[in-house]
């Protein structure tokens, strides 16, 4: 059974429960508050910027020329499209760089940055691919069922229309055929360590929205709000 075919069977409800999140669903008719997007907007940004790190960790541990090219070229060029979608969104959305250097990673976010560079850091690449893949699938999956019930004038229009896009479905489907061939040629304990790599990051992206729509910061700022 190919990687993906058991990483989705074994995921699927959770990516059900993903796309019914109440963020989601506000993004789809244009109704989630301005204040939470604000808030997810800063964090994914953040949380992009570990994304990247932990992509040119592995590409620099990769086993050969095609898999180093293939993860640093997603590590600039996916982040460079994001981070115009970014500065699009912070324009729109009022937020300034001043407030964005002021708000640290949140708890979710710093958890989900800190599981990607700790596996690419430490693992195997094959275990650093399937910890990446769901940051590209469950956005695909996400940005395709919003997309089919997005109403036009959706303020988040931007958004869902890059997760659709062209160029992200080929990221996806280049990062999952990555995984396949390291998984053809992994053993049975570091294919049964991509599984569950795989769900747990998958179970990160739930986090990640959770904390965006809860808008939770670090539970005392007064004590954190310096150092966190
Ligand atoms: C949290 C998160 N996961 C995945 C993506 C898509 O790369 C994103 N922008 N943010």
């Amino acid at each position: 059974m190919s990687f993906m075919t058991r990483a989705l069977a074994q995921t699927a409800p959770l990516c059900k429960t993903i796309r019914g999140m109440p963020f989601n669903r506000g993004l789809a008719d244009g109704s989630l508050p301005r204040a939470a997007f604000q808030h997810y907007i800063i964090q994914d940004a953040h949380y992009l910027e570990g994304f990247a790190r932990a992509l040119a960790l592995a590409a620099g541990r990769a086993p050969d020329g095609q898999a180093v090219c293939q993860l640093a070229a997603s590590a600039a060029g996916t982040l460079q499209a994001e981070r115009e979608l970014h500065a699009h969104y912070m324009g729109l959305f009022g937020v300034d760089q001043d407030q964005f250097a002021a708000t640290r990673p949140s708890p979710a976010c710093d958890h989900y940055t800190s599981f990607l560079i700790a596996t690419a850091a430490t693992r195997s690449t094959a275990e650093s691919v399937a910890a990446v893949l769901p940051c590209f699938w469950v956005y695909r999956d996400v940005g395709r069922d919003i997309h089919a019930r997005a109403t036009p004038d959706n303020p988040y229009r931007a958004w869902i229309e890059t997760y659709v896009s062209d160029s992200f479905d080929a990221a996806v489907e280049q990062t999952c055929a990555l995984a396949e061939r390291l998984h053809d040629a992994a053993t049975d304990p570091t294919r049964d360590s991509m599984y569950a790599l795989y769900a747990r990051s998958t179970l990160l992206e739930w986090g990640f929205w959770d904390s965006a729509w809860a808008m939770r910061e670090w539970p005392n700022p007064t004590l954190t709000g310096e150092i966190a």
